[in-house]
């Protein structure tokens, strides 16, 4: 019988070599224009304050009193089960995607099966995450699992090694998390925060100029004298989506980038219109909103292991359907360009990266409706749990109180960077620009505003023309 180990330090390899810390980065793929042939040397920094997000174990007595409605949140048994492991399969036609849907509805785990191949893009050593041939791979992920409501693990603070500030100095974190391949007790193991089976009260609403968002939606009759909230560093959700490779990621995207030009509306500043409606504001979806819970019974209804469309309620008015009227004043009642829900990260090491993309338009979960904002309260973290795939997983960065919406950073802002040519961080690893202010966009995308509200809001979504 094995004996289990305490989880002090990073776990036991999975058999494949052992990876460098990789600055990672990652972009939300607004919109692409790559010039044919291009050599992609440009890389992608997450916003800088997640670079905060370090001194993780703050204000856990007061979040651990938050709530006591999560009967279910601690499900230690599950633990062991496929909570957390990547189970990848390869689809190559039609037949074998269907078998998979199947599959993946009975819950039967798929045989993982890493792919990763050395992209041919003109002498790098790009290493895609994903066969480089259109071959779609799905991803699949429990997702909003983790840490239960209101700082259920603030007594238990991350260890030094499993806290999302613990990896290298890039502003995106970096994570190994115990797996199967361990011979610690997961149920008491600190290396695992994104693996438990926990899902938080979340609601998806629709906000005039960003269309739907995702927020903290604790319920009233959860101790309603002192409304729960989220302590720093709680895991939020998972990214999950079709694993593509690269080349299927620019196909996909030359077609978002021309659905998006052909729904752009003029760009108008933000501060022209009134501040987004609170929670507060929100009421039901009036009978017969079918458009906003069919749009949203979509996303959800594919991908999510462990969450059906109605534990994700919608909260809120419906949103305008095609042929409403505009707005009196002028802006139309409506989110702007046509979104999509393609992300896709890069990692980068001395002399090659490791770019993932991960396409949530027809698969995913909640985390597709994030919104971007210029002071997000979440980070994402690129956690690993025994292979080279990397999860994409969201932590909260500040404390979420109740009715807060739940938003983190899509690119990097220019003034993060020193210089034109990217910039050096303590460890040395080099970045390059990317959502640059003052970078000329294409006319589709340029001026496009953002809408987050935030008084450090800069006034445009952050844009990286390149993948
Ligand atoms: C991944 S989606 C987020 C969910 C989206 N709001 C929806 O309704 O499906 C990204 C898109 O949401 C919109 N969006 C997100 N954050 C925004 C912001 N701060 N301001 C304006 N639009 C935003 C943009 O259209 C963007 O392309």
């Amino acid at each position: 019988m094995l004996t289990p180990l305490p989880c002090v330090s990073p776990p036991p390899s999975s058999g494949l070599p052992p990876l460098p810390l990789l600055p990672s980065t990652f972009r939300w793929v607004d919109s692409v224009v790559l010039p044919s042939g291009t050599h992609n040397r440009r890389l992608h920094r997450r916003g800088g304050g997640a670079g905060s997000a370090g001194k993780g174990q703050t204000e856990g007595a007061e979040a651990a009193e938050g709530c006591g409605c999560d009967g279910e949140s601690r499900n230690s048994a599950a633990l062991g089960s496929n909570a957390g492991k990547a189970s990848i399969e390869s689809i190559h036609s039609p037949s074998t995607r269907q078998k998979s849907d199947q599959d993946q509805s009975k819950g039967d785990p798929t045989t993982a099966t890493d792919t990763h191949t050395i992209d041919d893009e003109k002498g790098s050593n790009n290493i895609d995450a994903t066969p480089d041939n259109h071959d779609v791979v799905r991803h699949r992920m429990p997702s909003n699992s983790g840490n239960p409501v209101a700082g259920q693990d603030a007594d238990r603070p991350l260890s030094p090694t499993s806290s999302p500030s613990s990896s290298t100095a890039s502003s995106f974190k970096f994570e190994f998390e115990c797996s199967s391949s361990c011979r610690c007790l997961p149920d008491q193991c600190q290396l695992r925060p994104t693996q438990a089976s926990a899902r938080l009260p979340l609601s998806l609403g629709y906000l005039p100029k960003k269309g739907w968002g995702v927020f903290f939606s604790p319920p009233p009759s959860c101790a309603p004298a002192r409304p729960p909230s989220l302590p720093p560093h709680t895991f939020v959700a998972e990214y999950t989506g079709e694993l593509i490779s690269t080349v299927e990621a620019r196909r996909r995207l030359a077609i978002y980038d021309e659905v998006s030009a052909l729904s752009s509306l003029p760009p108008s500043h933000p501060s022209s219109l009134p501040p987004s409606p609170g929670i507060g504001k929100r009421t039901s979806p009036p009978a017969g909103c079918t458009h906003a819970v069919e749009h949203v019974k979509h996303a959800q209804g594919h991908g999510q292991a462990n969450a059906a469309p109605a534990e994700v309620p919608i909260l809120g008015p419906c949103p305008p359907q095609e042929g409403d009227k505009e707005e009196s004043g002028g802006g139309r009642v409506h989110a702007g360009p046509r979104p999509h829900y393609l992300l896709t990260l890069l990692e980068e090491g001395d002399d090659f990266y490791l770019r993932t993309s991960l396409d949530a338009t027809h698969c995913g979960n909640v985390s597709r409706f994030f919104n971007h904002s210029c002071d997000p309260n979440m980070y994402l973290v690129c956690v690993r749990n025994g292979g080279l795939l990397p999860r994409l997983c969201f932590f909260t960065q500040r404390r979420v109180h109740a009715g807060d919406e739940l938003t983190f950073a899509y690119g990097e802002r220019e003034e993060n960077h020193a210089s034109k040519g990217g910039i050096q961080d303590e460890s040395g690893a080099r970045f390059g620009r990317s959502c640059a202010k003052g970078t000329p966009l294409p006319q589709s995308q340029s001026g496009r505003p953002c809408w987050c509200g935030s008084e450090k809001c800069v006034g445009n979504l952050p844009y990286q023309p390149g993948l």
